[in-house]
């Protein structure tokens, strides 16, 4: 298949790294220097202290002519991308942004198949064409909204599996989306704000508390039951992470823009008059440190 990947930062280069495994990779960067460096030199993926190359063919050209394309830019940057994608003929797009501000722009878009996804992987970017491989985990991928799902062109990935980088299929988007918003909406404003690794949310008993409250407040906020199991997979994350910075830690310690607004800011716009003090704290705090 021939697969367009937007956005050559951390995920971008993991994502073509391993797709170019199967598949005919384009991907397209902001800049034109860093598609001359993937050109020449190919993307390098680094893994438990062991290079990987791949020859990917990259452009700063938004030629965007394959039949897929995963976008992997920040929530931030979306907004340029999707006026592009609004113009170009059907096909499928693959959406893998951490919160979800988005989800309100792809009704735009759906005179193509749009799919959601969640990317469990860690990755870093190096430099220009290396990406640090920290993490494996699973590509999760739903098809938004009431599209009737037809035989699309992503069931040759489910099909075709590239070794340590499985792919999976969901049937319910907006859970996924969800249940991905809570892990994104506790750990990473409190990690942020505290400037603490994402385990440190456990083992301090004042953290902890502050950990649950919030918690609470964005379950209360979008309407989710099974609370008690929620809190289990939110934690086994924390555990599972605890290494960790967190992407809003690493953003600040960076200086940085964040994806604040994606994930807070989209929960205080839903929140319908709930009382969500944790939340808007948080928010507020980690605009605050943005602008400083
Ligand atoms: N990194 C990770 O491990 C994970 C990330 N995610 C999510 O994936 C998304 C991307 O994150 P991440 O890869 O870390 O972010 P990065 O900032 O590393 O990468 C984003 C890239 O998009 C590029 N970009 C911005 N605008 C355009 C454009 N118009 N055309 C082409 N490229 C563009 C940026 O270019 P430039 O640098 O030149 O500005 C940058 O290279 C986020 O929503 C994040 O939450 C989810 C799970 C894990
Ligand atoms: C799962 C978690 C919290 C891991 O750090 C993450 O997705 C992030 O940092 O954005």
């Amino acid at each position: 298949m021939e697969i367009g990947v937007i956005g050559a930062g951390s995920l971008g280069l993991l994502y073509a790294y391993y797709l170019s495994k199967k598949h005919k990779v384009t991907l397209y960067t902001k800049r034109q220097e860093q598609a001359d460096q993937i050109n020449n030199l190919g993307i390098q993926m680094v893994k438990e202290n062991s290079y990987h190359t791949a020859n990917v063919c990259a452009t700063s050209e938004t030629i965007y002519k394959e039949s897929i394309l995963i976008i992997t830019v920040k929530q931030y940057h979306l907004e340029t991308i999707i006026n592009h994608l609004k113009k170009l003929s059907s096909r499928t797009i693959v959406f893998l942004q951490n919160g979800m501000g988005h989800v309100s722009q792809l009704a735009s878009l759906l005179h193509h198949r749009v799919f959601v996804g969640i990317a469990e992987h860690g990755a870093l970017k190096v430099n220009e064409h290396i990406v640090h491989h920290t993490g494996e985990g699973f590509t999760k991928l739903a098809l938004y909204q009431d599209q009737v799902e037809p035989i699309h062109d992503l069931s040759l990935l489910r099909n075709e599996q590239i070794n340590h980088f499985p792919i999976v299929f969901l049937p319910e988007w907006e859970k996924m989306l969800k249940e991905k918003l809570i892990v994104n909406a506790t750990i990473n404003p409190l990690t942020a704000l505290l400037r603490v690794k994402n385990g440190e949310l456990l083992t301090n008993k004042y953290y902890k508390k502050l950990f649950y409250e919030l918690f609470e407040e964005v379950i209360l906020i979008l309407g989710m039951e099974d609370k008690d199991k929620l809190w289990d997979h939110v934690c086994g994350i924390c555990t599972s992470t605890s290494e960790n910075e967190s992407s809003m830690l690493r953003d600040i310690h960076h200086q940085r823009k964040t994806e604040i607004d994606s994930i807070l800011g989209y929960l205080i716009l839903n929140a319908n008059g709930k009382s969500i003090p944790h939340v808007s704290f948080l928010f507020t705090a980690i605009k605050g440190i943005e602008v400083r």
